[in-house]
């Protein structure tokens, strides 16, 4: 089949979340809102609710193998991307099966810590990230503990930012994208480092709120969406920008911790059922 007449669809490499607010539960949500196909390959299962993490187990080397030559037998995958590892091994394999098939450009969210405290990624699946992993990636999208991490020193100021921005370019990575969620002040900065060195702010209004969990999972996502649609990397992220400020905006009820977002809003505030 023809990979550009076949309808659009797009990859999630990642953790479940029982809870189904993060992982791979909010990437499908947010690629089904997008008018992709959304395909999965499981990393990881998390007993998980918006509280926290209660448990996990990694799966075989074997199944995750697996999965990857399923999709590719069959599926015209146009984007992938890529949430929790779990461990050195892990990112290893996804290095090996990336490297193997073309599934399209690859968005690489290096989850590290999720927002109830527990540790998704070891320190070797870390370094792992950082020496072949990253190498792959057509975009990368660290929030700024996980920006830290990998250029292994503190952020202190915007300039700060940019420079990390381009060390973490350096490592390998095409784009970067470094998310400024975390933190208190009244505007949220985001700053992306394009393939050619231009780079641009994202700000947005802080919403006062505790209900984000999975955010970093549904910009990536609506981003991979587009990319699976044709955008390029700028119209791309402009779009995810967009699609998670209206999921957190539009606050749901659901759990009693860090809750999930909404991630119809965007197409409720369109008023149409269709990007
Ligand atoms: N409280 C908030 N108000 C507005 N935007 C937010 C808020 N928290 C996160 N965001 C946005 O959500 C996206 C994900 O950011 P962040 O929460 O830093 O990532 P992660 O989920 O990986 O920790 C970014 O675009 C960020 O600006
Ligand atoms: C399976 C899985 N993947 C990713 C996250 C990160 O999401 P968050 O930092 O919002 O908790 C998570 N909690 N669980």
């Amino acid at each position: 089949m023809n990979k550009i007449n076949s309808f659009p669809q797009a990859l999630t490499i990642a953790g479940t979340d029982s809870g189904g607010g993060a992982g791979i539960m909010a990437d499908m949500k947010t690629m089904q809102e997008c008018r992709v196909f959304a395909t999965a390959v499981v990393v990881a299962v998390t007993a998980q609710n918006t509280v926290g993490v209660q448990n996990f187990q990694a799966l075989s080397e074997e199944i995750i193998n697996d999965q990857f030559s399923s999709l590719n037998d069959d599926l015209e995958i146009r984007a992938c991307k890529s949430g929790m590892l779990a461990d050195a091994d892990h990112v290893d394999w996804v290095y090996q099966n990336l490297d193997k098939y073309d599934f399209g450009p690859f968005v690489l969210d290096p989850v590290m810590i999720a927002k109830g405290g527990a540790q998704l990624l070891s320190d070797q699946g870390i370094e792992m990230i950082k020496t072949k992993l990253i190498k792959l990636a057509t975009l990368i999208t660290p929030n700024m503990p996980e920006a830290e991490r990998l250029i292994d020193d503190k952020i202190e100021s915007q300039s700060g930012m940019l420079i990390a921005a381009q060390k973490i370019q350096k490592l390998g990575a095409k784009n970067v994208l470094i998310k400024g969620g975390h933190g208190d002040s009244e505007t949220v900065r985001d700053l992306v480092l394009l393939e050619d060195g231009n780079y641009f702010w994202m700000d947005s209004k802080r919403v006062h709120t505790d209900r984000t969990h999975g955010t970093g999972d549904t910009i990536s996502s609506a981003i991979v969406s587009r990319l699976a649609l044709g955008d390029d990397m700028r119209s791309a992220i402009l779009f995810g920008k967009d699609f998670v400020e209206k999921a957190i905006k539009n606050t749901i009820q659901v759990g009693h911790g860090h809750g999930p977002l909404n991630h119809w809003a965007y197409n409720l505030e369109q008023n149409k059922n269709a990007i």
